[in-house]
């Protein structure tokens, strides 16, 4: 007892390393208590590390990735060489993987952890940032409507998206028609970049108006790096190391009080992001402000289908009265803008990725879409694009396997603590659950890791079942409200890109690295022109395409370049008569309806040579070509060539009877939802899967469920490596 007395009547100066010593054994003693006797001591740690300290999953997160390091540590946890649900990554924290977890956390909607603070801008939250879920639902309010299905399937979202997407198709053409080396095919295409500037112009005509956002697309020529060489700030933001920099830093306790010293560029780029979209904000409000509003009445707001910015502007709290500052609106529609700006792209290079390496599933996905939406781009409409089975297969399977940047997701247990797979977790548990794992539970996506669209080809309440458990765009009232302008974007991309080109990655051997994790290449990819081929030659030269792509008058495609082929006589050589017969356009207005007729693939399918009626081509004598000697109205139909369908079989193989013609699933969105209809309709047109559907393609179906093949358990050092792995499976399909 003597110590005691000596530690009361020594001075305060000389009780200090008494007090420093039992804070750290104190702490020590609550450390040992948290970790091996607390409420999570029966989870299973991703290392016995993680039990004690945080600061596990911090190293994890900033020297490797908690996609890779989590999954793994799911995978390696079970016993029955399946998934284990649930296992603990820190004292505090807690990695779920079932979609049970995922309904009980984000199906209640447990608040957000403080960790989303990272996103508030101009030092204001908004709705991504804000951890109340009160302030998230005042704030949706105001916009959801604007990016329901019906606003994006509406006129005005579809002529933004339609235009943009024009310009990029316009862009291959003018790719492959200026490529000297193969002929019709682009040289290396950097997709990302490509999707990165689609994005941004899809979103600011979107936010602001038409005509007051960027143009990158019309600027693409300019490189490969064209949206950093334009110097647009937010785009820094993707840079890669200044965005691991920006959010590592700046979001981790306790980095992030002095995170903006350790980190050197994140906050810079985030300056420079903001003032990038002041600069676009500034003519847009002077011109609201100068304009008539809309009503700033709640109705008024929700019936008004423009701009999300103009919503944001003419907006007031129904219950102070008061609008929001210019700092509010201004970090509300940045925080919009970055949603999509990695994930969209991400998704979009990812899905070309994978069907140009898979080219039965390329080949699959090019028949329906010739089979079923007409060649000219301003005659499909996105409900047809929105109904078709296989395209929806591929890019669900797409999305599936991506992984975007929105992948950390945290949620904080309120009072009352819950269960999630027999654990019981107290109030303030953080829980985790990533995109990335959820929609690779082997027990629901039966051998995860192999890209097969198939497996989506499910009758429809199968689909929907299925549909329910992937977890790309998250769950709950906090889920990705961008997700339908998402989707419309990428499946006009995606049928827009393959009616027309077949596409080729390039060095498929080099790894594909996320962005995120120091990625040093970017897919590059060819484009092929499949409609100037027929049989072995290409039309391309002899044919001054009518565009099949709606553009304005600036956007013209150039003129071909002139060249000749070792396939076909050159152009110089048909106007000299060498040819036999040729076809003219007998007006050049109709390009356009004569170029849909001419590979109008109702009939390709039916194995019709006929020259359709309707056409406006007739045949010429040779020795009348100098009265039409004009390339741009020369025209080679189909049906000299090779018939359509002969020339699909050589190119893709012979047509096989359907195994599963009851399997096709029934198409999404609002048509197909709406009514049994237009679904009939669709199931009676010739499918492709019904042409292609093999035994190979739906054998993953049939494979038992939890089984998967076990990954090597990598030490620390390996992880680095992990994605290659991934990708090797993935790819090696
Ligand atoms: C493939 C594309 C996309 C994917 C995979 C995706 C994914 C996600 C995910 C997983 C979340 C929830 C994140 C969390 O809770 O931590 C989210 C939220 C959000 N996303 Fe997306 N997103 C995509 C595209 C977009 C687009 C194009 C926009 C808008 C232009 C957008 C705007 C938002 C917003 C504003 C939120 C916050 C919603 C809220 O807090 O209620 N996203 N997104």
């Amino acid at each position: 007892m003597g110590w005691i007395t000596s530690i009361i009547s020594s001075s305060s100066l000389e009780l200090l390393p008494w007090l420093a010593f039992c804070a750290i054994v104190i702490g020590f003693a609550h450390s040992a208590y948290v970790a091996l006797a607390g409420p999570l001591s029966d989870i299973p740690a991703i290392h016995w590390l993680a039990q004690w300290s945080r600061y596990y999953n911090l190293y994890i997160k900033y020297f490797y990735s908690t996609r890779t390091a989590h999954y793994e540590a799911h995978l390696r946890m079970d016993k029955n060489s399946s998934v284990h649900p649930i296992v603990r990554v820190g004292p505090n924290e807690v990695s779920i993987m079932s979609t049970e977890g995922i309904k009980t956390v984000w199906g209640a909607g447990f608040e957000r952890s403080p960790w989303y603070a990272v996103f508030s801008n101009f030092g204001k939250p908004n709705m991504f940032s804000s951890t109340s879920s009160r302030a998230h639902s005042s704030r949706k309010r105001i916009f959801a409507s604007s990016y329901s299905k019906t606003a994006v399937t509406g006129d005005r979202v579809q002529s933004i998206i339609k235009s943009r997407v024009a310009r990029i198709m316009n862009f291959l053409e003018r790719q492959s028609s200026s490529n000297s080396t193969f002929h019709g095919s682009s040289g290396p295409v950097v997709v990302r970049n490509v999707f990165r500037a689609l994005q941004a112009d899809v979103f600011t005509a979107f936010a602001f108006a038409e005509g007051e956002g960027t143009d990158f697309l019309n600027h693409l020529e300019m490189g490969p790096n064209t949206v950093e060489d334009l110097g647009m700030g937010m785009m820094d933001l993707f840079h890669d190391e200044k965005r691991d920099e920006f959010f590592f830093w700046e979001s981790e306790r306790p980095f992030k009080y002095i995170g903006k010293f350790l980190a050197r560029n994140g906050p810079k780029s985030h300056e420079r992001a903001q003032r990038w979209l002041m600069e676009l904000l500034k003519p847009h409000e002077a011109r609201l402000q100068s304009t008539d509003p809309i009503k700033s009445t709640e109705k008024g707001l929700r019936q008004f289908n423009g701009g999300v910015y103009e919503k944001l502007m003419f907006y007031k709290n129904p219950e102070t009265g008061n609008p929001l500052d210019w700092t509010e609106r201004a970090s509300e529609i940045m925080d919009h803008a970055v949603a999509g700006q990695d994930a969209v792209p991400a998704a979009l290079e990812f899905i070309i990725r994978q069907t140009s390496t898979h080219p039965h599933v390329q080949a699959k996905l090019r028949l329906e879409l010739l089979t079923s939406l007409p060649l000219g781009a301003e005659d499909r409409s996105f409900a047809m694009i929105d109904t078709l089975s296989y395209l929806n297969a591929v890019i669900m399977e797409g999305l599936r396997l991506v992984d975007t940047i929105s992948s950390y997701q945290t949620r904080v247990v309120p009072k009352g603590g819950c269960v999630i797979s027999g654990h019981y977790l107290p109030a303030g548990t953080i829980v985790a659950a990533q995109p990335y794992l959820i929609n690779r539970q082997p027990d629901v996506f039966p051998d995860p890791e192999t890209f097969n669209p198939s497996r989506w080809l499910l009758p429809r309440e199968d689909y929907r079942n299925l549909a329910k458990s992937m977890w790309t765009y998250s769950s709950g009232p906090r889920s990705c409200v961008g997700r339908e302008l998402s989707l419309a974007i990428i499946k006009t991309v995606v049928a827009d890109t393959y009616i027309r080109y077949k596409t080729t990655l390039l060095d498929s051997d080099r790894t594909e690295k996320r962005p995120w994790e120091g990625a040093d290449f970017m897919a590059e990819v060819r484009f092929e022109n499949i409609l100037a081929c027929e049989d072995g030659e290409w039309i391309e030269n002899r044919v001054r395409k009518p565009s099949l792509f709606p553009v304005e008058a600036h956007e013209q495609v150039q003129e071909p370049v002139r060249r000749s082929s070792i396939f076909q006589p050159s152009f110089e050589n048909r106007a000299s008569g060498e040819d036999k017969i040729q076809e003219t356009v007998v007006n050049p207005s109709e390009r356009q309806r004569t170029a849909n007729v001419q590979f109008n693939l109702n009939s390709f399918t039916k194995g019709n040579e006929t020259p359709n009626p309707n056409t406006t081509t007739q045949r010429r004598a040779p020795g009348d070509e100098q009265k039409n000697n004009n390339i741009n109205d020369q025209v080679i139909p189909p049906h000299q060539s090779l018939g359509a369908q002969a020339w699909l079989e050589q190119h893709y193989g012979p047509r096989k009877p359907s195994l599963v013609p009851s399997l096709l699933p029934l198409p999404l969105g609002a048509q197909g939802q709406k009514g049994g209809e237009q679904r009939e309709d669709i199931l009676r047109r010739p499918s492709v899967m019904h042409m292609y559907e093999t035994e190979e393609d739906i054998a993953p179906l049939k494979k038992p469920a939890g089984k998967v093949s076990r990954l090597r358990r990598p030490g620390l050092g390996r992880m680095r490596t992990a994605p290659e792995r991934v990708d090797g499976v993935l790819q090696g399909n």
